[in-house]
């Protein structure tokens, strides 16, 4: 094969055994006066977290990435106000860091859970509410971040700080002109002007009633609620560690505060978290030491790969047929593409990989057997040039049995994040063996095995039965010997007779730019046609 590509990893599906969970209710083993270094060491009936628990919260964390896991908020640790400011004393105290470092951090989780619900193509309009305390601090972290995200933030903050920790937050927002509002000009009612409302007003040191003007703005998000049913399209309310308003431990007690619809907890939930209702609890704050989740018994979920942030609470419950995403893409013009459709795919398959997409060279792979009953599944492509799209499989397979009645394929990539879709159509051959020989000897051993224990598309009685011939033939092959390749594995090559390159665009008027193969003279060339979305 010309240009066998350069191997994705794949990441292997890992089951995990769960053990025991953990105690769920914090308890408190010190005051915050007593604290010490020395309160961090175990006591008698306390457990630091040991190799098996430390692996246990990794593995749960590879099968969160594997499968977005939502917590039941049974499983996750409340904390009541005292604990919270103890925990954060324990953190600016012993622990070594400064007030500054977590609340960058706090601020960056909320940006990333925002960033993770509302995207900036329908939500970008953010007010940030900030209030005088570290709560309106994350808020404006939060701001600075959402701006480097491609949000349009604005801010209100009428009780600064002159701390130089604050000030220091302004004049950064200040040099991405980010603008500041007053009270006074924000309009009455906030739904026309705002597509988010970020509420930094009050963290966990919230008491009493709240005290201009922070009264009044509380009011106004609150009435955005109200209007709910005149305005069509009301901002959605994110709240930093704690709803505005809202008793710290018992929440929205009377039933008449804010209804935020993004909870972002920092650290661990307060309890007040428990009443929360609206579709998205998230935790952010990723700095928790072993030491302190241990001491307080913290059960919280692990954050997938390198998020800033995870979903808690119960997953919200979306109605399907409302679910769509209006494209927004640069216009795709016959005079700007190659007249090569293979080019035209390489330039588009650059961008995919540049833009950090996972798998970009994960495909559909549909095929028809002698009844034209269609199939598709998912393949890897290995490689593609003027010669055609090549994938590796079991010859024994259904695909391999359809290609065999029908050697026509399809083969369809979407890219997600770029609005993108190109589907490929042609006759199908095997590649040679050679070929073969080549790619499967370029394989880690232990998929080489793989490919030899399963007679792929054929019943297995269990996976014990699989695990079985893969431990004897990773023994038998421990010394480093040649795996054979087996016969019945190997690749096809698509020969493309038909592209069609799809950009999405707003109000379902795509770019639908088709290259098919025709004849002229003997000489088979491409012709560019634009189809109808
Ligand atoms: N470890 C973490 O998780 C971190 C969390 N962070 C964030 O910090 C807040 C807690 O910050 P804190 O400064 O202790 O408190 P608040 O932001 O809640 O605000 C206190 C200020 O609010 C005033 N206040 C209190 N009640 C009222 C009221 N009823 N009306 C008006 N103003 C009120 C208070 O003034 P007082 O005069 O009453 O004392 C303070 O000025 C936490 O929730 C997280 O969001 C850190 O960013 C990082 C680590
Ligand atoms: C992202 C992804 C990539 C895959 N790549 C391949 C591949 O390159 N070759 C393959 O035989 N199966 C691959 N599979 C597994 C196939 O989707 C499928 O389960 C398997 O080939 C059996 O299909 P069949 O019974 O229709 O022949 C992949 C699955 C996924 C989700
Ligand atoms: C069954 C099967 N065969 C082959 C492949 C392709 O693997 P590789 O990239 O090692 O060639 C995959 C990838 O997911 C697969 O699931
Ligand atoms: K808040």
């Amino acid at each position: 094969m010309r240009s066998v590509m350069r191997r994705v990893t794949t990441m292997t599906f890992s089951y995990f055994l769960q053990s025991p969970p953990l105690p769920t209710s914090p308890k408190l083993f010190f005051s915050p006066r007593q604290f010490s270094l020395f309160s961090l060491l175990p006591l008698p009936n306390q457990r630091f977290i040991t190799p098996s628990h430390s692996s246990r919260l990794r593995l749960r964390g590879f099968s969160t990435k594997s499968i977005p896991k939502m917590q039941d908020s049974g499983a996750v640790s409340y904390l009541t106000h005292r604990e919270a400011a103890e925990i954060d004393e324990t953190l600016m105290g012993p622990l070594g860091f400064t007030v500054d470092q977590l609340m960058e951090l706090a601020g960056l989780s909320v940006a990333t859970s925002i960033a993770e619900v509302y995207k900036p193509s329908e939500y970008s309009r953010v007010l940030t509410i900030c209030g005088p305390g570290n709560n309106g601090g994350d808020g404006l972290v939060a701001a600075r971040h959402l701006h480097h995200f491609g949000y349009k933030p604005s801010i209100c903050y009428p009780k600064r700080t002159a701390k130089s920790l604050y000030t220091g937050l302004v004049t950064q927002l200040g040099s991405l002109s980010v603008p500041f509002v007053s009270v006074d000009d924000l309009p009455e009612d906030l739904s026309n002007n705002f597509d988010v409302i970020v509420d930094a007003i009050f963290g966990f040191s919230f008491h009493g009633a709240p005290r201009p003007p922070f009264d009044d703005l509380i009011r106004r998000l609150m009435s955005l609620q109200n209007n709910e049913h005149i305005v069509p399209k009301r901002p959605v309310i994110v709240s930093v560690d704690i709803p505005s308003g809202w008793h710290v431990e018992e929440g929205d007690h009377e039933g008449g505060g804010i209804k935020p619809d993004m909870l972002v907890s920092l650290t661990a939930p307060k309890l007040c978290a428990k009443r929360f209702c609206g579709p998205h609890h998230f935790l952010g704050g990723r700095f928790v030491p072993p030491q302190v989740a241990e001491k307080y018994k913290l059960e919280l979920p692990s954050y997938p790969g390198a998020s800033m942030c995870v979903r808690i609470g119960k997953p919200p419950k979306v109605d399907i047929s409302a679910m769509r995403v209006n494209y927004v893409s640069p216009e795709l013009l016959e005079d700007q593409v190659e007249t090569d459709p293979t080019l035209q795919f390489r330039k588009w398959f650059d961008e995919a990989v540049a833009s950090g997409l996972r798998e970009t060279n994960a495909m559909a792979l549909s095929t028809t057997n002698k009844d034209r009953k269609p199939s598709s599944r998912m393949v890897l492509l290995k490689g593609f040039d003027e010669n055609g799209f090549v994938w590796f499989t079991n010859y024994e397979s259904k695909k391999g049995s359809d290609l065999s009645e029908n050697p026509c394929a399809a083969l369809l990539f979407y890219w997600e994040s770029l609005n993108r879709q190109v589907r490929i159509e042609g006759p199908v051959e095997r590649i040679s063996e050679a070929e073969s020989e080549n790619y499967y000897h370029s394989r880690p051993r232990g998929s080489q095995i793989g490919a030899i224990v399963s007679k792929q598309s054929s019943v297995v009685p269990g996976r014990h039965v699989l695990y079985d011939e893969y431990e004897e033939l990773t023994i038998k092959y421990s010394d480093g010997s040649v795996i054979p390749k087996p016969k019945n594995w190997g690749g096809f090559r698509l020969k493309p007779n038909l592209f069609e390159f799809w950009q999405g665009q707003p109000s379902r008027l795509h770019d639908r730019l088709q290259y098919s193969l025709q004849d002229a003279n003997g000489n088979s060339g491409w012709i560019i046609h634009r189809l109808a979305p």
